[in-house]
């Protein structure tokens, strides 16, 4: 039988939450923007409420461990609705340039949003840019620092998104990836599991997001050790490359050098 697919009015992609049809998991890269168009309008609010505010402290982290520094020019890959943007850009200043790649358009509307309604001049210095992570559209060696947060985990193929950052980044320069830690602790990685299933999936159902939150359990089981995550990065042709738990091992920290 063909494949039925079932697209829902107003949105960019097939029905995938509150749909009774719905059969395969987020798995095609068009699957996963249509989900991060649709959690758009509740995803930093969800953030804040699910982490009780710790996700602000990662990314505060991710950036400094990136190496940014004033007068950088510097990307936010997977920049999403722009938290981590924003942190570089008051690291690299006025003089410094932030672009925030993301292939969400919802996700980059909100974040244009927030960047009109913040008052720092260092602010103006953000580009958002609508494009893929596994395609970057820059040139070779162009960046002094590359960040990306809860972005590798969604990309379809890894290995080619470790590689565009190695090629968009300048020789000696640092990538900091944060991302959930998919730990080979078992009482961590049972912790994890309790959380998403008794407090995220519960807490986003009541948006009607919860396949999309679901999502999120999968992704982290598929996801890469920080061993294999280590391995990754010197495969691809990164100099070194350390990974650091965070948040009491649920999180965690690729830091890579070009
Ligand atoms: C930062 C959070 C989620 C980001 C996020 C990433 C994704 O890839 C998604 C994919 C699909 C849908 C949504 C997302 C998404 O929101 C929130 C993380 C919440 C944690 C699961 C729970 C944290 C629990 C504790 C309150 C933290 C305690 C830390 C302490 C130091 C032990
Ligand atoms: C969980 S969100 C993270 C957003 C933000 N970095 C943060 O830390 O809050 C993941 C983001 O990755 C983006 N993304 C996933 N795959 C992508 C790809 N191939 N190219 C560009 N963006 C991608 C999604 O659109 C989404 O905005």
């Amino acid at each position: 039988m063909a494949a039925l697919q079932l697209y829902i009015p107003f949105s960019t992609g097939p029905c995938l939450s509150n749909c009774r049809f719905r059969s395969s998991p987020v798995r095609s890269s068009s699957e996963r923007q249509a989900l991060f168009n649709r959690i758009a309008p509740v995803y930093d609010n969800l953030n804040d409420l699910l982490s009780l505010g710790q996700h602000r402290i990662w990314k505060r982290m991710t950036v400094s461990w990136s190496g940014a520094k004033m007068g950088d020019s510097v990307l936010d890959l997977c920049c999403g609705s722009g938290d981590i943007a924003f942190l570089l850009s008051e690291k690299v200043e006025s003089n410094g340039k932030v672009i925030g790649l993301d292939f969400s358009k919802e996700q980059l509307s909100v974040a244009s949003s927030r960047q009109k309604l913040k008052s720092k001049a260092c602010f103006m210095n953000i580009e958002w840019v609508e494009g893929d992570a596994l395609d970057l559209p820059f040139s070779n060696g162009h960046f002094d620092a590359i960040t990306m947060g809860y972005g590798l985990r969604n990309v379809v193929d890894k290995h080619t998104a470790m590689r565009e950052i190695l090629r968009v980044l300048k020789a000696g320069s640092r990538v900091s990836i944060l991302d959930f830690n998919k730990s080979t602790n078992p009482v961590t990685s049972s912790f994890q599991e309790l959380m998403i299933d008794n407090v995220v999936v519960p807490v986003a159902s009541g948006f009607g997001l919860e396949e999309d939150y679901k999502y999120l359990k999968r992704s982290i089981k598929e996801f890469l050790t920080g061993e294999e995550l280590e391995k990754l990065a010197l495969d691809v042709g990164f100099s070194s490359a350390r990974y650091y738990e965070i948040g009491g091992g649920l999180m965690g920290n690729l830091v890579a050098t070009r």
